[in-house]
Order: structure tokens, then C-alpha cells, then sequence
């Protein structure tokens, strides 16, 4: 076993404090001392029973072996009790409950809710009391046999059964199992109590906050205060720092705390974002919205597991989810049963929010109480109480299922064509037929006329989803018709990249956003792509500086053995060549390449250009650069955008510099490597188009959305595709240039990437979520193939080894012209179409379909743009086959009941 110093060096946030030792105390995050447990002053002025006084420390209390054992075994790298110094041992001494300070402590102040809340209800409080002890007693049991057992290993999961868990894993699951007694007890409590929660909950106006839509919440429960307070806009923890320093908040109490406190502060984190004290408590619920959105600073202290298992713990834990009680449904409070019908219905109210909502269960229409509808979910779904006339505060006169509706509904039946003279009430369905009150004849469909959706959406109204009547299930109603589900998605189509790394997703989601947007980048955007760019720059300069570097050290040995070793002697300068740079320039390159180094280029902006640029310019100038820039294609780290960026990188690094959308583009890094990103856009139609479209005037009304996601980002076996289920077809992204190239497989050996792509493609294609859909496969990088198949054989690639072009004897007398004389097509086309048949052979031998394929120069506008329409051409291919299998004739005699 690594001793516990060991374990500390293994992780880089583990050895965050390098300096001298400190001659105060270290603000600690973690009330381990019991004393110090900030308990007492909350629950002073309630009485409690005796028995919630329970110490919740004392059955771990174990000679200083244990808690070394312990360190050893199973604590998590992240966690705040990973302490190597032996001062700190001392003071952990006698309360070596920090095997898991977050459960221990989370059960002490869980209590100490209860106790609050149950100043109103006497048995809550006991109840909590005694499943407190009894999970500690099940927990201190175990600890004592481990005690009397001596030596064996520290089973208190079976995890550590293993000789030398994986530290970065295993570890951290041993202390969410750990924890995991302490979530149950507090979950279960939640469950089984019949009396509703006390009212934590006031109903105010919310002071409107980050991300919190005033719309949307209305309701707030009462908020933890964080246990210590540093001045205003310092770290919670170190108190250091100022409101510009990058924080990480808790969803709980709202506690900041800066990148090198965090994980002390709230060590594995099994419930997300809380400090160690705050788990178990509610969330903060202002903050549900950025619920499982990794910040920044977290992805760089975890790797990528840590925060996706964070992430995911903070999104599903239990004591993380919406409390059924916070919604009111016509007036009523949701039990816990309701809210799981609400939210597991077809078609549920989304990002549903704490606050108090009318639903009308005739027409599935939804709503804020005393607002306009905003929704239309499924419908008859028993929660919540009757819907009151009053419901929406309408004041037209006109009632729509009982609820007197809004002026703006009003507005939309008049442009719908309904009659609304004389003060009517409607019985309107789900499916937007609607009939006057006690008549039968149904007089229209609200939703069936073409216009009524653009109408909604101009007046911000909801329109019925399509998955508001899911195919198979009967309908209730005699003669009602159903809107197609065709015309509904015509309202946003969604398509998704994907690609392995580097296939050159990110480079054709920025092509979409130039190509379709009238502002393709923000300005805010913009900002953060030139800080972007710059530091890639300073990151290619880097590279350049040390090879440079390598350069001369180079020369230098070429002369020492040229010249004898007297002649060095009587001549000092002879050790100047030709990448030789002086002082000045020498100690700027120092820096640069220390930075780098460090990995903190990032950090040092926007300072650096204020600071640096002259020097940069003279860098640049310099001939030992230039002499170092000419031989750039021996430094294998310096990617091939460099010189477009390099050549200009006196202007770039300026203040003042603006990058071009082209600029953009070439970019590296602007998409996020591993989140995602998405734009909503329409194709704007050309001149030609419209002379042979005309009966697709509406076209360019037509939504579309690309979502970019690359292999990174889905996880181990593509687990986050579920998310992606609603969208209407998948390009895949593919680097023809790949088929030479290597790459690490992560056990350790090379593999070709065109086999990975190959690989990838197969877990996305057999991915159940995509059963029935269209996918088009881009092959990319058509320019750099074109040139690179010419010089390396194709068959590079073991999969491609039966590639035998016919043309290649017919070619040879003009081999190395690339434009043939008798117009035959070129290897580079010949070999991409071979590519194409065998992604498309491949795919057919998986599902059975067909495979749409197109060949791609990323980073030329025109070609991007004619495959995002190809793939427009391909869902709407999709839509005609399925209108084929619909019956015309109900749909025009529909159509002609919508006319007036
Ligand atoms: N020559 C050439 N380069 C391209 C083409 N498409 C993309 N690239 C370059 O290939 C590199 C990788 O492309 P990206 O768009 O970043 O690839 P990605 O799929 O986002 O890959 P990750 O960033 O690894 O997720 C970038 O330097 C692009 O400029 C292309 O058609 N031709
Ligand atoms: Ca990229």
C-alpha cells in the first residue's frame, strides 16, 4: 500500500500548498472536533429531548492506528480528511470520525433540522432521533469490530476488500457507499413521514437571481447559512481572494469557496456541489437549474470520471430532488405520487420548478396560477385539486373548460377563426377540437389551422407537443382527428454531430454558425475566443521557442565537433549559430515556456498582452525564429493551423486584436472539447431554390438545431446518448486523413484512428436510443486525404487493404498530376468512395439500412453547407415516407374544417 504521503503526491490537488509551514490555524471546512461542531448554537433555543444529544462522534472513536489504517485504505484522494501532516493527525485524534466527516456530520446537522422543523411536531423529531442512532450503532458496530479485529483491513465496504483500489475510483466509491447509510435514513424519513414538511417554504417574491427566471419562481424555501462568512466576496474557507477570483458555490447554503479550498470544503461530494455540512439538506432551489452543469474549475481539479459520478450523484441523488410539496397544482400541495405522475407522464411540464401552477386535466393546457398558459402537458392526470375559474386571472368573458382565459388566448381563438362572440365557454380536448358547452358537435380544431402555431408562437402560447399523443394509445373521443406528428416537428428539427477526436465536429458546427446566423459569435463570445486564440498563439510560440531551442543545442554539438577543442578556447563567441537568441528575448523565452510548462498559460490573461506584445513583435522579428518558423514541419507538436495564426501573431497578440470569423474557424478550442454545443438556425433559401421549391415557400421557417457532441463527451459506452433520443437524425464525423494516423487506445498501445472512428461508429449506430434513425456519415478532411493518398498507400489502414483502385495502371504515365487528362476520376475520389462503401457496407450489416454518405472539406463553407442540406434533404425524406403511410383524405377534410 502507498503510504499516505504517496498518495497525496498522486493527485494534483492534493498538493496544492508547497510553502513553509504555518504558524496559525488552517481554517478548516470540517467540524471534526466535536466541540467545534457548530451544532449548539442552532438548536439552543429549542428544547429537545435528551436523546437527540447523541454524540454523534464517540463510536468511531479509535486508537491512532485505526485512523492511519484508514488513511491508507479507502479515503478518497478528493476528500477533506486526506490530511498528511501530523499536526493534523493530532488534531483529527478523538475524532477519527472523519472516516466520513460528510455522513457523520451530515446525520448531526440532519437531526438538527428535524429538530427545528419538529418544534412543531414532536414525533418527527423523535423518530428522526432514533433512526439517527440506529444507522450510527449499525456504523459504530462495525468500526468496533474492526477495532477488536486488529489488523484485518478496514472492511467497511467491500470495495477495500481490494489489495490496492484504483485511488482515483474505487476510492471515491468507497466513501459514497459510505455515505450511503446516512442518505438512506435521511431519504427514507422524507418518504415515510405522513406530516407534510414544515413550512421551510415561503412564498415571496424571489429576489430574481442567477439563471432563475422571474416567471418561474415564486417560491423560496428558507435558506441555509453557510457556516462561516469571510468578508464579503472572499473564499468561504481561506478568506482570501476577491469577487473576481473563480469560485465554486454550495447548491445548499450558497458558500463560495476558491479552486484551492473547494475539495476540502466539500470533499468527495456525494450529493454534488455541498459543502461537507450541507449534504443531506435540501438544495438551494434557486440553484436547480444548474444542477449536473459542471463548472470549470471543478473539471479541471477532477478528471473526467470524478465529475461525471459528481455530476451525476448531484442531478439524481435523493435528498437533491424536487420536494413534492413545493409544487401546487389548482391550489393544492403534490403529494410525493402526484409529482411522480406529473413528472413521468409523456408529455411532463419541463425544468419544473417549485411554485404554484393551475392545469386544466380536459385540455392538457398548463400554466403559471394567474398567468397565461405556458404549456400544454399530457392530459387527465390526477394531481392536484379542481381548476378554479379564476385560475389564469383572465378577465375576456370567455372560458375555455371552466377557466376564464387570458386576453392573449383570446387573441389567438379570433386569429384561429373561432366565434367568440356572446361570452362563450368552451369545452376545448387535448387534441385542440373544441364544442360550446353543453352541445356536441365539435366545431373545429384550435391547432389544426396552418397559421394558429406561428400565431402561438408570436404570442408566446404553448401548442400541443408531438409526443402529447403517443401513437397506440386510443383516443377517447368520437371523431376527433389528431394533428400529425410531421406537422409538429416541422417546428424544430434536431440533428446531431458526433465524431471521434479531432474528426472536425467542432470546425462544422462553427461552419452552421457562420454560414447561418446573422451573428454568427457574440460578443461576449468573441472575447472569450480571442483570449482563446491568443493563448493558443503564446501555445504555438512555445513550441516554436523550444524547438528553437533544440535547434541550436543541435548546431552547437555540429561545431564542437567540427572545431577542436583549442580553438573553442581562444574564441568564446564562437557558440553563437544561427537559432541563437539574445538576453532579452531569452529570458521572455524562458517565461513563456516555464508557463507553459506550469500549464497556466490560460491564467495569465488578458495581463499577458498588455505586458508582453512589443516583446512578442521583436520575438517574431527575430532571425533565429524565422530561422526555427522554417523548419516547423520537423516539430511535431506545432498542428497545422499554427502558421496561419503564426504569421499573423504580431497582430493577434495586440490588445486590441478582433478575431475574424475566419480566424474563428480555424481555431482551436473554441467549441468546448467535451460539452456540448448547440445552434438553432434555418436555411436561408437561395434564388434557385425557390423557382423549383415553390410549393416549400415555408421552408425557411424551418428550424433546425445542430448539437455537437464528440466521442469525449458521451462517456463510456456512449451513456449520455439517451439524451439525445428526440432528434431527427445523427452525421457522424469522420477524418478521412485518419487512415495513416495512431493513437493511443488506453491500454497502452497504438491503434489506428481510422478503426477507432470504426469503433465508435459501431456503439453509436447499435445504440438503442438511435434504433429508427437516419444517419449521415460525413467524411472529412477531403482536402488533406486527396493530398495524403497519393504518397501513402491506403492501405495503411488494415480495414482498407482490399483497395485495388482499377485506375491506378491508367494512371500511371500521369501519376503525380492530380488533374487527369482524360477527366477519370482522381485517387483521392476513388479511395473516399471506397471509404464510404465500407462505412456503408458496415453499417447495413448492423441495421439493416441504408447509410447516407458525404465527402467533406471542413473547412470550405461551401462544402459544409451543401452536406447540412443534404442531411435537410434526408429528414425530409423521413417526413415524406411517413406522410405516405398517413391518410390523405382525413387530412384534407380536416384542413377544410379549419377554413372559416
Ligand atoms: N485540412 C483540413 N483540416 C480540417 C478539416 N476539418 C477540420 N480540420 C482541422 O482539424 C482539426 C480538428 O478539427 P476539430 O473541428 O477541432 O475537430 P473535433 O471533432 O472538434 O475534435 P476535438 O476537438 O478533438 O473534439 C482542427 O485543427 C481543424 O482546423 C478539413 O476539412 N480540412
Ligand atoms: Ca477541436
Amino acid at each position: 500500500m502507498p503510504s499516505g504521503a504517496d498518495d497525496g503526491a498522486q493527485y494534483s490537488f492534493a498538493i496544492e500548498y508547497k510553502g513553509p509551514p504555518v504558524n496559525y490555524d488552517l481554517p478548516r471546512a470540517v467540524p471534526i472536533n466535536i466541540d467545534r461542531i457548530p451544532v449548539a448554537a442552532v438548536v439552543g433555543p429549542v428544547s429537545l429531548p435528551e436523546k437527540l444529544t447523541l454524540p454523534v462522534v464517540q463510536p468511531v472513536l479509535a486508537p491512532k492506528t485505526f485512523s492511519k489504517e484508514l488513511k491508507k485504505s479507502t479515503v478518497s484522494p478528493t476528500s477533506v480528511f486526506d490530511r498528511s501532516s501530523e499536526d493534523d493527525t493530532k488534531e483529527l485524534e478523538g475524532s477519527e470520525s472523519t472516516v466520513s466527516p460528510t455522513s457523520v456530520i451530515g446525520f448531526e446537522e440532519r437531526v438538527v433540522e428535524s429538530g427545528v422543523g419538529c418544534a412543531l411536531s414532536g414525533e418527527l423529531s423523535s423518530s428522526g432521533a432514533l433512526e439517527f442512532s440506529n444507522g450510527l450503532n449499525y456504523r459504530s458496530g462495525e468500526f468496533s469490530d474492526v477495532n477488536n479485529g486488529g489488523k484485518e483491513s478496514l472492511d467497511f465496504n467491500s470495495d477495500s476488500n481490494q489489495p490496492e483500489p484504483d485511488p482515483d475510483w474505487a476510492s471515491t466509491e468507497s466513501v459514497l457507499s459510505l455515505d450511503y447509510p446516512s442518505s438512506r435514513v435521511s431519504s427514507s424519513k422524507a418518504l415515510d413521514c405522513d406530516v407534510r414538511r414544515p413550512p421551510l417554504v415561503t412564498f415571496r417574491d424571489i429576489e430574481s437571481d442567477d439563471g432563475v427566471d422571474e416567471e418561474e419562481a415564486e417560491v423560496v424555501q428558507a435558506k441555509r447559512e453557510p457556516q462561516s462568512k469571510g468578508k464579503k466576496k472572499t473564499c468561504y474557507r481561506c478568506f482570501k481572494g476577491t469577487r473576481f477570483t473563480e469560485k465554486e458555490v454550495c447548491i445548499v447554503c450558497d458558500a463560495k469557496y476558491c479552486s484551492s479550498c473547494v475539495l476540502r470544503a466539500m470533499g468527495s461530494m456525494p450529493e454534488g456541489r455541498k459543502c461537507v455540512t450541507c449534504i443531506g439538506f435540501p438544495i438551494d432551489e434557486s440553484k436547480r437549474g444548474s444542477l449536473g452543469k459542471c463548472s470549470r474549475m471543478l473539471k479541471r481539479l477532477l478528471n473526467d470520471l470524478e465529475v461525471r459520478q459528481v455530476m451525476k450523484a448531484e442531478k439524481f441523488c435523493e435528498a437533491n430532488q424536487l420536494p413534492a410539496d413545493y409544487i401546487c397544482v389548482n391550489g393544492q400541495p403534490l403529494c410525493h405520487e402526484e409529482l411522480v405522475i406529473l413528472q413521468t407522464c409523456p408529455n411532463p411540464p419541463k425544468k419544473l420548478k417549485p411554485g404554484n401552477y393551475w392545469y386544466d386535466k380536459v385540455s392538457g393546457l398548463w400554466g403559471k396560477e394567474g398567468q397565461k398558459p405556458s404549456k400544454i402537458i399530457s392530459p387527465h392526470l390526477s394531481v392536484g385539486g379542481p381548476i378554479k375559474t379564476n385560475a389564469s386571472n383572465g378577465n375576456t368573458q370567455v372560458y375555455i373548460n371552466g377557466r376564464e382565459i387570458t386576453k392573449v388566448e383570446l387573441r389567438m381563438l379570433q386569429l384561429a377563426g373561432v366565434q367568440c362572440a356572446g361570452n362563450p365557454h368552451f369545452w376545448v380536448n387535448e387534441d385542440g377540437s373544441y364544442q360550446e358547452e353543453g352541445q356536441k358537435n365539435t366545431k373545429g380544431y384550435i391547432w389544426g389551422k396552418a397559421g394558429t402555431k406561428l400565431v402561438c408562437a408570436v404570442l408566446s402560447l404553448p401548442v400541443p407537443s408531438k409526443s402529447s399523443n403517443p401513437c397506440g394509445e386510443p383516443l377517447n373521443y368520437v371523431g376527433t382527428r389528431v394533428v400529425p406528428d410531421y406537422i409538429e416537428q416541422r417546428i424544430l428539427q434536431k440533428i446531431l454531430l458526433v465524431g471521434y477526436n479531432g474528426s472536425g465536429t467542432s470546425t462544422i458546427f462553427k461552419q452552421a454558425k457562420i454560414l447561418y446566423k446573422a451573428i454568427p459569435f457574440l460578443e461576449d463570445e468573441r472575447e472569450n475566443i480571442k483570449f482563446t486564440i491568443q493563448s493558443n498563439v503564446y501555445g504555438y510560440l512555445g513550441i516554436l521557442l523550444e524547438g528553437r531551442e533544440r535547434f541550436e543545442e543541435e548546431c552547437l554539438d555540429e561545431m564542437r565537433k567540427q572545431c577542436s577543442s583549442s580553438q573553442m578556447d581562444a574564441n568564446g563567441n564562437n557558440d553563437k549559430t544561427l537559432y541563437s537568441i539574445g538576453p532579452r528575448l531569452k529570458a521572455f523565452s524562458d517565461w513563456l515556456l516555464k508557463t507553459m510548462v506550469s500549464g497556466n498559460l490560460e491564467a495569465i490573461f488578458p495581463a499577458a498582452t498588455r505586458e508582453y506584445a512589443p516583446l512578442v513583435e521583436e520575438l517574431w522579428k527575430d532571425s533565429a525564429i524565422q530561422a526555427a518558423y522554417k523548419r516547423r514541419s520537423e516539430l511535431e507538436m506545432l498542428p497545422s493551423v499554427a502558421s496561419y495564426f503564426l504569421e499573423r501573431a504580431v497582430d493577434i497578440l495586440r490588445i486590441d486584436y478582433e478575431p475574424s470569423d475566419l480566424d474563428i474557424l480555424y481555431a482551436e478550442g473554441v467549441t468546448s472539447s467535451n460539452g456540448l454545443a448547440c445552434v438553432d438556425f434555418s436555411f436561408p433559401h437561395s434564388a434557385s431554390e425557390d423557382s423549383i421549391n415553390t410549393s416549400d415557400q415555408h421552408d425557411s421557417l424551418l428550424r433546425y438545431q445542430l448539437i455537437r457532441v464528440n466521442a469525449r463527451g458521451l462517456g463510456e459506452n456512449c451513456k449520455w446518448l439517451e439524451m439525445f433520443e428526440d432528434v431527427g437524425m445523427v452525421i457522424f464525423c469522420v477524418s478521412l486523413s485518419d487512415y495513416d494516423q495512431f493513437s493511443a487506445d488506453g491500454n497502452g498501445s497504438f491503434t489506428n484512428k481510422m478503426l477507432l472512428s470504426r469503433t465508435f461508429f459501431e456503439s453509436i449506430v447499435t445504440h438503442p436510443t438511435f434504433e429508427q434513425m437516419d444517419f449521415l456519415l460525413i467524411l472529412n478532411k477531403f482536402d488533406l486525404f486527396e493530398e495524403k493518398v497519393e504518397r501513402v498507400p491506403l492501405n495503411q489502414c488494415d480495414w482498407f487493404d482490399d483497395f485495388h483502385p482499377v485506375i491506378t495502371r491508367h494512371r500511371s504515365n500521369s501519376n503525380t498530376s492530380s488533374n487527369n487528362i482524360n477527366s477519370s476520376p482522381s485517387l483521392g475520389h476513388l479511395a473516399s468512395h471506397y471509404i464510404a462503401a465500407k462505412f456503408k457496407r458496415l453499417y447495413s450489416s448492423i441495421t439493416g439500412k441504408k447509410l447516407y454518405a458525404s465527402v467533406v472539406k471542413g473547412l470550405q463553407p461551401d462544402s459544409v453547407d451543401t452536406a447540412l442540406k443534404y442531411s435537410r434533404e434526408i429528414l425530409k425524406w423521413d417526413e415524406e415516407r411517413a406522410n405516405f403511410s398517413f391518410d390523405y383524405s382525413v387530412y384534407s377534410t380536416e384542413a377544410s374544417s379549419f377554413s372559416h
